[in-house]
């Protein structure tokens, strides 16, 4: 029916957020570092802040090929970065944990990440949300169109017009619930269980400055952009 067709329009957008996505993929795959070796809680912090940077890099790219992002106002992108920063790491983080592999990869990796360094009181939320995400089985468009509607939540601190965010962001949610009928016709609320999980993700990403405060090491230090991005020092 026309209501639920993906229009050409929809299409180009679905694209341009498809490429984007992969076109800015992770440098270095941190998931192949953490099966090759065990490392210290200093070596993995270390590793979480060189990801971390270059992951805000590759996200900023990704955002600008967002359709409409650039023509919001200057400081309103800003402001959307850094109040999904932290969310879309742990998408991203979610997606790497639930990438295909063989089982006792994803064992090994479990247990590196759970020994990372990251106080165990956040290991049961983290790791609840790892597996609720691959539960899933999302396809890439829905991964690169989840994380562009994640950075374009209009209620992100200091959003001066988030009218204007709520527009870009409607458009994308429309051709989410369509893709989402499309690749998945047997389960009904998939698409609701999609967004379910952002509200997981918020609060997942509540806890994010506590994680690294005490990490069990001391003196955490961070680069300039971390600082800016993570509320840390
Ligand atoms: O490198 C990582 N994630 C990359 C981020 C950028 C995008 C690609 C993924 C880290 C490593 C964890 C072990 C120690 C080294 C770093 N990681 C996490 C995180 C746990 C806690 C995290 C966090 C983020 C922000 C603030 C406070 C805490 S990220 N979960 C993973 C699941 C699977 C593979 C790696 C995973």
């Amino acid at each position: 029916s026309k209501k639920l067709e993906i229009n050409r329009e929809q299409r180009a957008l679905m694209k341009a957020i498809v490429d984007a996505y992969n076109r800015h993929q992770i440098p270095e795959d941190v998931a192949k570092k953490l099966l090759q070796d065990q490392y210290s809680p200093e070596e993995n912090f270390l590793l979480l802040t060189e990801m971390a940077t270059s992951q805000v890099q590759v996200l900023v790219e990704f955002t600008k090929n967002i359709p409409g992002f650039l023509s919001l106002d200057r400081e309103d992108q800003i402001a959307l970065l850094k109040g999904s920063a932290v969310e879309a790491m742990f998408l991203r983080s979610a997606q790497v944990f639930s990438r295909k592999m063989p089982t006792e990869h994803t064992d090994v990796l479990e247990e590196r990440v759970r020994k990372s360094g990251i106080p165990d009181e956040f290991m049961t939320p983290m790791f609840n949300f790892y597996k609720s995400i691959g539960e899933l089985h999302m396809v890439q468009e829905e991964q690169a169109i989840l994380t562009a509607i994640t950075i374009l939540t209009p209620d992100r601190p200091y959003v001066k017009d988030p009218q204007a965010v709520e527009r870009l962001q409607e458009t994308m949610l429309d051709v989410l619930r369509k893709l989402c009928v499309l690749q998945h016709p047997q389960e009904q609320q998939y698409f609701a269980r999609l967004l379910g999980r952002l509200t997981e993700l918020r609060t997942l990403s509540h806890y994010h400055s506590e994680m690294l405060a005490s990490w069990r090491m001391n003196d955490h230090k961070f680069t300039p952009l971390l600082c800016e991005i993570w509320d840390v020092q």
